[in-house]
């Protein structure tokens, strides 16, 4: 890696009209002292009037051929060994940036830099007799017509080696220095030429020349290959002052012409400044073009076009402190390697191809030569599927003839596929069950159908042709009591058991309220006998003062007070018999209420304790189907009911016509006989349903 600061050579102009008495250039020293006289400006200001500069070299009245040596050579010489280099010309329009980059298209000595560039990139790259290099060039603005060279046209943007690229602007290859030069000059032709005050032949825009260089070596098989590019760039006119009459020239900073060199120079300040990390590249084309030239991986060298008349100075001035600045802007340069896609593949197949044969021949040495390492025909990929479906399925206790890591991964290949195969179908089985339960019932007969006829193994016929040797071993069989806890944790054991035990803890509930209605009416049926015990005193009280005639009795009389009643003689109760006949009434209509609800209380009791009753009945029965599907024939224990009493069960409810108080469902009417292809649908309804009613009441139940 090279660490350079950007170079900068100041190229002065040559003028008839020489500021003498205010520029003093020293070439040899590489400095330039600069004053501004203020009485000629006739204002006064704070400004420095005095400089000084100091650059890498200084060129005054120099041929085209010097300013090539001392500026450009050694530069491009860079480009060609694979560095990437950058030359700029920056100045006031008219201090021969042109001139100096392209120069005279008539007149073959003032040639410019990008032309002796050009032929220095062919001379050399025409020495490297052992170097396969392709060489592209483009103008930015050729061989696109001016008015279509529009900033949406090029798009400048991050390349795949780090760089920057131009989109929508293709690349010319040129065999021969007559093609590129060809480029050159289309592009200059194209150059925009715009009216000005200050010179009517100068140009406002950027022009920037590329060429690139692709490098391969031709006598090595190196898959290396060296990327490079040169850019050539001629800036617009950096002036930024503007005239004020005889009066003289103020320096306006502020007064940028081209926006584009304003953001330029914004970049510059930024590289300057170490304490700033962000660098504002992206803010023109330009910058973002230039961003691999200035503080990146490039070799870069400015030339800095001055014209040195006394009515240029503040633009001389200016030149030179941007030129100053650039001085400091530090670039790491490289070789530019790249490993070549292409050929890295062609090494790569050639590789494989050299340890295939060296493995066969291994092979023929160990007596193993049937084996090959090519891909595996369609069928054969066929045989190994089916020696694993065996394999699966029990069929086969091992897979012989594993010979290669290319068998073992065909074969974990397939198992993987049988896998996602299996899943599919329980997921649609599952699907099935989830919209219509009887289809469970149907499976499972299936299944079981099969097992009878495959002896022990339940060959999973609903997996398909393909997976029929994929089978589910039965279990050694364990202790009754224990199976049943474990079927009670899992699937529709565990749902049953959940239900009941929910039901339990509501009919706790339940039961508890009864007690406290219970207790409730009690006191209030006290209550009322103690009211109904002082009335029944208070009457006989009332019939012996009757009888003794000293009672008081007033007749009923109309509304209208005029008499005309029915004439009855009432008896007249005092306000104690009131109070008592009033409490009597309400506590009567408490203790209905009461009675209501303790009746309601004791039928949701029962009917709880029926609904226990049957998911009992149907989680042993469940049970002893699932024992008998996931253990060998001879498990012991004790169940609390076999099959054959449960059938009976069942037989009897739905002959009872009972069968269906848990599920409320119409298919069990009763009454009918029962035969056992019946029973057998039946108790497979029965089950569906209970668990179905079972996992309804669950969300039903409050709370959920
Ligand atoms: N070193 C030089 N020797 C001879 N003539 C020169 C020299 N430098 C510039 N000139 C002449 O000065 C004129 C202006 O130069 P040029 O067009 O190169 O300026 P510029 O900086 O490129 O201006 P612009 O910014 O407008 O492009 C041209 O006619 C050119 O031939």
């Amino acid at each position: 890696m090279v660490k350079q600061a950007v170079k900068v050579v100041v190229r002065a102009r040559p003028t008839a009209n020489f500021a003498s008495k205010n520029i003093k250039i020293d070439p040899l020293t590489g400095t330039i002292a600069l004053n501004i006289d203020k009485k000629d400006e006739g204002t006064v200001n704070n400004q420095l009037d005095s400089w000084k500069f100091k650059f890498d070299k200084i060129l005054q009245n120099s041929s085209q051929d010097e300013v090539y040596e001392a500026a450009a050579q050694e530069t491009v010489q860079s480009v060609v060994q694979g560095y990437n280099g950058t030359i700029l010309c920056y100045g006031q329009t008219g201090a021969g940036k042109t001139f100096t980059m392209t120069g005279s298209s008539t007149n073959f000595s003032y040639r410019g830099v990008i032309p002796r560039a050009i032929s220095q990139v062919f001379r050399e790259v025409g020495n490297k007799f052992d170097q396969a290099i392709t060489i592209r060039m483009f103008d930015l603005l050729s061989p696109i017509p001016t008015h279509e060279q529009q900033a949406s046209h090029l798009q400048i943007q991050d390349d795949s080696r780090g760089g920057v690229a131009i989109k929508n602007l293709s690349m010319i290859v040129c065999n021969q220095e007559e093609d590129a030069l060809n480029q050159l000059f289309e592009g200059d032709m194209n150059r925009t030429v715009s009216e000005h005050q200050l010179n009517k032949a100068s140009s406002r825009s950027h022009c920037v020349f590329t060429i690139h260089i692709e490098s391969r070596s031709r006598v090595e098989s190196s898959d290396k290959v060296l990327f490079s590019k040169l850019h050539l760039v001629d800036l617009a006119g950096s002036e930024r002052t503007k005239k004020t009459g005889s009066s003289g020239i103020t320096l306006k900073e502020a007064t940028f012409i081209n926006k584009s060199l304003s953001f330029l120079e914004q970049v510059v300040i930024a590289l300057c400044d170490k304490s700033r990390d962000h660098v504002p590249y992206r803010q023109s084309k330009l910058t973002n073009l230039l961003r691999d030239s200035l503080g990146g991986n490039c070799k870069t060298l400015m030339i800095a076009n001055i014209w040195p008349e006394p009515t240029h100075l503040e633009e001389t001035v200016s030149t030179l402190k941007f030129a100053t600045r650039m001085m400091r802007v530090s670039n790491e340069a490289i070789v530019n390697i790249q490993l070549d896609p292409h050929l890295l593949i062609k090494r790569y197949e050639k590789e494989v191809r050299d340890l295939k044969q060296e493995l066969a021949m291994h092979d023929t040495l160990k007596n193993r030569g049937r084996i090959t390492y090519d891909a595996y025909s369609p069928d054969q990929v066929v045989d190994i599927q089916k020696v694993t479906q065996q394999y699966l399925s029990g069929q086969v206790e091992e897979i012989q003839d594993i010979d290669s890591l290319r068998k073992v991964r065909e074969i974990f290949n397939q198992i993987r596929n049988s896998y996602r195969k299996l899943k599919q179908n329980v997921e649609s089985m599952q699907r099935q069950i989830d919209s219509d339960p009887t289809a469970f019932q149907k499976l499972k007969q299936d299944k079981l159908e099969e097992s009878k006829l495959g002896g022990e193994q339940v060959i999973d016929d609903s997996l398909g042709g393909e997976q029929q040797d994929s089978v589910r071993r039965k279990r050694k069989p364990i202790d009754k009591q224990t199976a049943f806890i474990e079927y009670k944790e899992e699937g529709d054991g565990r749902t049953l058991e959940k239900a009941i035990i929910d039901y339990r803890n509501e009919m706790k509930d339940k039961r508890q309220h009864i007690k406290t209605f219970t207790q409730v009416i009690n006191t209030t049926k006290q209550e009322m006998d103690k009211i109904k015990a002082r009335l029944d005193s208070k009457g006989e009280e009332k019939k012996a003062q009757l009888r003794s005639g000293g009672a008081d009795f007033q007749q009923d009389f109309d509304d209208d007070g005029m008499g005309g009643g029915n004439g009855q003689i009432e008896e007249i109760i005092d306000e104690e018999e009131l109070m008592l006949l009033k409490e009597m009434k309400d506590l009567k209509k408490n203790y209905r209420e009461n009675y209501d609800k303790l009746k309601n209380l004791k039928v949701e009791v029962n009917d709880i304790q029926s609904n226990i009753d049957s998911m009992k009945q149907q989680l042993i029965y469940n049970f002893e189907g699932w024992y008998a599907d996931e253990f060998e024939a001879g498990g012991g224990g004790e169940i609390q009911m076999d099959d054959s009493a449960y059938n009976q069960t069942v037989k009897n409810q739905y002959q009872k016509g009972t069968l269906n108080a848990f599920q409320g469902d119409s298919l069990f009417n009763g009454g009918e006989d029962v035969d056992d292809d019946a029973l057998a649908f039946i108790r497979a309804k029965r089950k569906v349903d209970t668990l179905h009613k079972a996992k309804k009441l669950e969300k039903q139940r409050p709370g959920r």
